[in-house]
Protein backbone atom coordinates (compact mmCIF):
# COMPACT_ATOMS: atom_id res chain seq x y z
CA UNK A 1 0.00 0.00 0.00
CA UNK A 2 1.59 2.93 -1.17
CA UNK A 3 -1.23 6.06 0.60
CA UNK A 4 -2.63 5.74 3.98
CA UNK A 5 -6.28 4.40 4.24
CA UNK A 6 -8.69 7.53 5.40
CA UNK A 7 -8.63 11.43 6.06
CA UNK A 8 -5.39 12.90 7.70
CA UNK A 9 -6.28 16.62 9.19
CA UNK A 10 -3.00 18.76 9.62
CA UNK A 11 -3.34 22.46 12.32
CA UNK A 12 -0.78 24.65 10.76
CA UNK A 13 0.15 28.35 13.01
CA UNK A 14 -0.33 31.70 11.84
CA UNK A 15 3.56 33.26 11.67
CA UNK A 16 4.59 36.68 11.94
CA UNK A 17 7.91 37.48 10.03
CA UNK A 18 10.59 39.77 10.48
CA UNK A 19 9.81 40.91 13.50
CA UNK A 20 11.42 44.75 13.08
CA UNK A 21 14.99 44.26 12.21
CA UNK A 22 15.02 40.23 11.49
CA UNK A 23 14.13 41.14 7.57
CA UNK A 24 13.59 37.60 5.90
CA UNK A 25 14.84 36.32 8.32
CA UNK A 26 13.10 36.01 12.13
CA UNK A 27 9.47 34.58 12.68
CA UNK A 28 6.99 33.60 15.11
CA UNK A 29 4.53 31.06 15.27
CA UNK A 30 0.89 32.29 16.60
CA UNK A 31 -1.83 31.18 18.05
CA UNK A 32 -3.80 31.43 15.29
CA UNK A 33 -4.45 28.24 13.38
CA UNK A 34 -5.93 26.96 9.91
CA UNK A 35 -6.77 23.32 9.63
CA UNK A 36 -6.68 21.56 6.45
CA UNK A 37 -7.56 17.65 5.76
CA UNK A 38 -6.34 15.44 3.15
CA UNK A 39 -7.52 12.22 1.88
CA UNK A 40 -6.37 9.95 -1.16
CA UNK A 41 -9.58 9.13 -3.46
CA UNK A 42 -9.68 7.10 -6.54
CA UNK A 43 -9.78 10.13 -8.93
CA UNK A 44 -10.10 13.89 -9.29
CA UNK A 45 -9.74 16.37 -6.88
CA UNK A 46 -12.27 17.85 -4.50
CA UNK A 47 -12.19 21.17 -2.66
CA UNK A 48 -14.28 21.84 0.05
CA UNK A 49 -13.33 25.66 0.89
CA UNK A 50 -14.54 27.41 4.60
CA UNK A 51 -13.81 30.46 5.97
CA UNK A 52 -10.98 33.16 5.12
CA UNK A 53 -10.49 33.47 1.22
CA UNK A 54 -12.93 30.81 0.83
CA UNK A 55 -14.75 33.60 -1.97
CA UNK A 56 -11.39 34.23 -3.86
CA UNK A 57 -9.08 30.99 -3.56
CA UNK A 58 -9.56 28.35 -6.53
CA UNK A 59 -10.47 25.31 -6.59
CA UNK A 60 -8.41 23.67 -9.11
CA UNK A 61 -4.80 22.71 -9.52
CA UNK A 62 -3.66 25.87 -9.19
CA UNK A 63 -4.64 26.55 -5.56
CA UNK A 64 -1.60 27.11 -3.28
CA UNK A 65 -2.26 23.94 -0.90
CA UNK A 66 -2.35 21.56 -3.82
CA UNK A 67 0.43 23.25 -5.48
CA UNK A 68 2.54 22.25 -2.53
CA UNK A 69 1.24 18.88 -2.51
CA UNK A 70 1.95 18.19 -5.44
CA UNK A 71 5.87 19.48 -5.34
CA UNK A 72 6.12 17.08 -2.25
CA UNK A 73 4.43 14.03 -4.31
CA UNK A 74 7.19 14.90 -6.89
CA UNK A 75 9.95 14.44 -4.23
CA UNK A 76 7.99 11.51 -2.27
CA UNK A 77 8.06 10.35 -6.19
CA UNK A 78 4.73 8.99 -5.31
CA UNK A 79 0.97 10.41 -7.01
CA UNK A 80 -2.65 9.94 -5.80
CA UNK A 81 -4.97 9.37 -8.11
CA UNK A 82 -7.26 11.68 -6.74
CA UNK A 83 -7.74 13.81 -3.88
CA UNK A 84 -10.53 15.24 -1.43
CA UNK A 85 -9.01 18.70 0.21
CA UNK A 86 -11.07 20.44 3.06
CA UNK A 87 -9.90 24.19 4.11
CA UNK A 88 -11.10 25.54 7.17
CA UNK A 89 -9.03 28.73 7.09
CA UNK A 90 -9.34 31.57 10.21
CA UNK A 91 -6.25 33.41 9.14
CA UNK A 92 -6.42 36.19 7.06
CA UNK A 93 -4.97 36.67 3.52
CA UNK A 94 -2.43 39.14 2.82
CA UNK A 95 -2.25 40.70 6.14
CA UNK A 96 0.75 39.69 7.02
CA UNK A 97 0.28 36.90 9.45
CA UNK A 98 2.08 34.26 6.99
CA UNK A 99 -1.50 32.50 5.06
CA UNK A 100 0.28 31.48 1.99
CA UNK A 101 3.65 30.21 4.52
CA UNK A 102 0.56 28.26 6.52
CA UNK A 103 -1.34 26.40 3.35
CA UNK A 104 2.30 25.80 1.86
CA UNK A 105 3.52 24.29 5.53
CA UNK A 106 0.42 22.13 5.67
CA UNK A 107 0.59 20.75 2.11
CA UNK A 108 3.97 19.37 2.78
CA UNK A 109 2.80 18.15 6.08
CA UNK A 110 -0.07 16.33 4.32
CA UNK A 111 1.80 15.29 1.41
CA UNK A 112 4.22 13.26 3.91
CA UNK A 113 1.54 11.81 5.78
CA UNK A 114 -0.70 10.59 3.49
CA UNK A 115 2.49 8.55 1.96
CA UNK A 116 3.22 5.09 3.91
CA UNK A 117 6.48 6.24 4.97
CA UNK A 118 6.66 9.40 4.60
CA UNK A 119 8.62 10.54 7.10
CA UNK A 120 11.37 8.35 6.18
CA UNK A 121 11.06 9.11 2.71
CA UNK A 122 11.24 13.05 3.51
CA UNK A 123 13.00 14.63 6.64
CA UNK A 124 11.88 17.73 8.23
CA UNK A 125 15.09 19.84 6.53
CA UNK A 126 13.96 18.15 3.18
CA UNK A 127 10.58 19.33 3.55
CA UNK A 128 11.85 23.20 5.17
CA UNK A 129 13.54 23.63 2.21
CA UNK A 130 10.65 22.77 -0.35
CA UNK A 131 8.42 25.03 1.26
CA UNK A 132 11.19 27.87 1.34
CA UNK A 133 11.28 27.35 -2.30
CA UNK A 134 7.62 27.60 -2.58
CA UNK A 135 7.16 31.24 -0.80
CA UNK A 136 10.44 32.35 -1.86
CA UNK A 137 11.97 33.41 1.61
CA UNK A 138 12.18 30.90 4.85
CA UNK A 139 10.96 33.49 7.53
CA UNK A 140 7.54 32.08 7.70
CA UNK A 141 7.57 28.85 6.80
CA UNK A 142 9.72 27.93 9.76
CA UNK A 143 7.67 28.72 12.05
CA UNK A 144 4.64 27.64 10.29
CA UNK A 145 6.69 24.10 10.66
CA UNK A 146 8.32 24.17 13.49
CA UNK A 147 6.39 26.30 16.04
CA UNK A 148 8.16 28.65 18.32
CA UNK A 149 10.64 31.42 17.80
CA UNK A 150 12.92 30.77 14.67
CA UNK A 151 15.96 32.15 12.99
CA UNK A 152 16.54 31.11 9.15
CA UNK A 153 19.06 31.62 7.08
CA UNK A 154 19.63 30.12 2.85
CA UNK A 155 23.28 29.10 2.43
CA UNK A 156 23.54 28.68 -1.27
CA UNK A 157 20.37 27.14 -1.98
CA UNK A 158 19.88 25.22 1.05
CA UNK A 159 17.41 26.90 3.88
CA UNK A 160 18.23 26.48 7.16
CA UNK A 161 16.86 27.20 10.64
CA UNK A 162 17.28 27.51 14.47
CA UNK A 163 14.18 27.08 16.77
CA UNK A 164 14.17 28.65 19.70
CA UNK A 165 11.74 28.18 22.89
CA UNK A 166 10.54 31.54 23.81
CA UNK A 167 7.19 33.26 25.42
CA UNK A 168 5.41 36.53 25.27
CA UNK A 169 2.19 38.04 25.11
CA UNK A 170 1.40 39.59 22.00
CA UNK A 171 -1.27 41.48 20.52
CA UNK A 172 -2.10 41.82 16.57
CA UNK A 173 -4.37 44.73 14.93
CA UNK A 174 -5.30 43.73 11.65
CA UNK A 175 -7.06 45.84 8.84
CA UNK A 176 -9.66 45.46 7.10
CA UNK A 177 -7.85 45.61 3.50
CA UNK A 178 -4.85 43.33 2.66
CA UNK A 179 -1.45 44.29 1.15
CA UNK A 180 -0.31 41.77 -1.22
CA UNK A 181 3.31 40.52 -0.32
CA UNK A 182 4.36 40.94 -4.00
CA UNK A 183 3.65 44.33 -3.42
CA UNK A 184 5.29 45.11 -0.29
CA UNK A 185 8.59 43.63 -1.34
CA UNK A 186 7.98 45.62 -4.76
CA UNK A 187 8.81 49.03 -2.39
CA UNK A 188 12.07 47.91 -1.11
CA UNK A 189 15.21 49.57 -2.68
CA UNK A 190 17.97 47.28 -4.31
CA UNK A 191 20.64 48.70 -1.58
CA UNK A 192 20.50 50.10 1.58
CA UNK A 193 23.14 52.24 3.75
CA UNK A 194 25.83 50.49 5.10
CA UNK A 195 24.94 52.31 8.04
CA UNK A 196 21.44 51.41 8.30
CA UNK A 197 22.44 47.68 7.71
CA UNK A 198 24.49 48.15 10.67
CA UNK A 199 21.91 49.32 12.54
CA UNK A 200 19.47 46.33 11.92
CA UNK A 201 22.45 43.41 12.32
CA UNK A 202 22.99 44.93 15.93
CA UNK A 203 19.14 45.45 16.71
CA UNK A 204 18.35 41.97 15.04
CA UNK A 205 21.08 40.30 17.62
CA UNK A 206 20.14 42.17 20.68
CA UNK A 207 16.17 40.86 19.57
CA UNK A 208 17.04 37.31 20.30
CA UNK A 209 18.34 38.05 23.63
CA UNK A 210 15.74 40.15 24.87
CA UNK A 211 12.92 37.73 23.44
CA UNK A 212 14.68 34.78 25.27
CA UNK A 213 16.35 36.34 28.52
CA UNK A 214 15.80 40.41 28.50
CA UNK A 215 12.26 41.51 27.77
CA UNK A 216 12.92 44.81 28.49
CA UNK A 217 15.06 45.68 25.79
CA UNK A 218 12.54 45.11 23.18
CA UNK A 219 11.66 48.26 22.52
CA UNK A 220 15.15 48.77 21.08
CA UNK A 221 15.54 45.26 19.61
CA UNK A 222 12.44 45.73 17.91
CA UNK A 223 13.85 48.86 15.72
CA UNK A 224 14.46 48.66 11.96
CA UNK A 225 15.90 50.56 9.01
CA UNK A 226 15.54 47.96 6.60
CA UNK A 227 12.01 47.90 5.32
CA UNK A 228 9.01 49.34 7.44
CA UNK A 229 9.81 52.78 6.25
CA UNK A 230 9.82 52.12 2.73
CA UNK A 231 6.70 50.44 2.96
CA UNK A 232 4.83 52.87 5.18
CA UNK A 233 3.25 54.55 1.43
CA UNK A 234 1.39 51.20 0.97
CA UNK A 235 -0.26 50.81 4.17
CA UNK A 236 0.34 54.09 6.25
CA UNK A 237 -2.17 53.61 9.07
CA UNK A 238 -0.15 50.95 9.69
CA UNK A 239 2.75 53.05 9.95
CA UNK A 240 0.92 55.47 12.03
CA UNK A 241 0.09 52.94 14.55
CA UNK A 242 3.66 51.69 15.17
CA UNK A 243 4.67 54.88 15.74
CA UNK A 244 2.03 56.17 17.81
CA UNK A 245 2.41 52.94 20.17
CA UNK A 246 6.32 52.97 20.25
CA UNK A 247 6.12 56.65 21.53
CA UNK A 248 4.48 54.98 24.38
CA UNK A 249 7.44 52.36 24.77
CA UNK A 250 5.27 49.29 23.46
CA UNK A 251 7.20 47.39 21.14
CA UNK A 252 5.53 47.10 18.04
CA UNK A 253 6.08 45.93 14.29
CA UNK A 254 4.38 46.29 11.08
CA UNK A 255 3.66 42.45 11.44
CA UNK A 256 5.66 40.41 8.14
CA UNK A 257 5.13 42.10 4.77
CA UNK A 258 1.98 43.79 6.64
CA UNK A 259 -0.63 46.06 6.92
CA UNK A 260 -1.27 44.24 10.81
CA UNK A 261 0.77 45.49 13.21
CA UNK A 262 2.20 43.13 15.67
CA UNK A 263 2.87 44.33 19.17
CA UNK A 264 4.78 42.32 21.68
CA UNK A 265 2.44 43.03 24.71
CA UNK A 266 -1.02 42.66 25.94
CA UNK A 267 -4.17 44.99 27.07
CA UNK A 268 -3.47 47.22 23.73
CA UNK A 269 -7.34 46.40 22.89
CA UNK A 270 -7.92 50.40 23.52
CA UNK A 271 -5.76 50.93 20.68
CA UNK A 272 -7.54 49.51 18.25
CA UNK A 273 -8.29 51.53 14.96
CA UNK A 274 -11.86 51.57 14.03
CA UNK A 275 -13.09 49.13 11.86
CA UNK A 276 -10.05 46.73 12.44
CA UNK A 277 -9.72 43.62 14.42
CA UNK A 278 -8.02 43.39 17.65
CA UNK A 279 -6.54 39.98 18.38
CA UNK A 280 -4.71 38.75 21.62
CA UNK A 281 -2.31 35.55 21.38
CA UNK A 282 1.10 33.86 22.61
CA UNK A 283 3.79 32.35 21.03
CA UNK A 284 2.49 28.75 19.90
CA UNK A 285 5.09 26.21 20.59
CA UNK A 286 3.67 23.93 17.87
CA UNK A 287 4.02 24.28 14.32
CA UNK A 288 1.78 22.18 11.62
CA UNK A 289 1.07 19.15 13.71
CA UNK A 290 -1.21 16.19 12.33
CA UNK A 291 -4.24 15.95 14.93
CA UNK A 292 -4.31 12.68 15.96
N1 LIG B 1 -5.44 29.14 2.81
C1 LIG B 1 -5.12 29.51 1.57
N2 LIG B 1 -5.61 28.84 0.50
C2 LIG B 1 -5.27 29.23 -0.74
N3 LIG B 1 -4.48 30.28 -1.05
C3 LIG B 1 -3.99 30.97 -0.03
C4 LIG B 1 -4.26 30.63 1.32
N4 LIG B 1 -3.62 31.50 2.10
C5 LIG B 1 -2.99 32.35 1.29
N5 LIG B 1 -3.20 32.04 0.01
C6 LIG B 1 -2.70 32.76 -1.17
O1 LIG B 1 -1.65 33.60 -0.73
C7 LIG B 1 -2.03 35.00 -0.88
C8 LIG B 1 -1.57 35.78 0.31
O2 LIG B 1 -0.19 35.67 0.40
P1 LIG B 1 0.72 36.90 0.79
O3 LIG B 1 2.11 36.40 0.81
O4 LIG B 1 0.39 38.07 -0.09
O5 LIG B 1 0.23 37.29 2.24
P2 LIG B 1 0.33 36.54 3.63
O6 LIG B 1 1.02 35.22 3.43
O7 LIG B 1 -1.02 36.49 4.21
O8 LIG B 1 1.22 37.55 4.46
P3 LIG B 1 2.81 37.58 4.83
O9 LIG B 1 3.53 36.71 3.85
O10 LIG B 1 3.20 39.02 4.72
O11 LIG B 1 2.87 37.09 6.22
C9 LIG B 1 -3.55 34.97 -1.00
O12 LIG B 1 -4.00 36.09 -1.72
C10 LIG B 1 -3.79 33.67 -1.74
O13 LIG B 1 -3.53 33.82 -3.11
N1 LIG C 1 10.10 38.79 4.97
C1 LIG C 1 8.90 38.85 4.17
C2 LIG C 1 7.74 38.37 5.01
C3 LIG C 1 6.43 38.34 4.27
O1 LIG C 1 6.29 37.21 3.50
C4 LIG C 1 8.67 40.27 3.71
O2 LIG C 1 8.69 41.17 4.57
O3 LIG C 1 8.49 40.50 2.52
Amino acid sequence: MTFVDGPVTVRVPATSANLGPGFDSLGLALTWYDEVTAEVTGSGLVFDIEGEGADEVPRDETHLLYRAMDAAFDLLAERPAGLRLTCRNTIPHGRGLGSSAAVIAAGVVLARALVVGGDDRMDDRTMFGLATDLEGHPDNVAPALFGGFTISWVDGAAAETLRLDVESDLTVFVPPEPVATSLARGLLPATVPHADASFNAGRAALLVAALTTAPERLISATEDRLHQTYRAEAMPDSYKLVRQLRVEGVPAVVSGAGPTVLAFAGGLEAWTPRGWLHRELRVSPRGADIVP
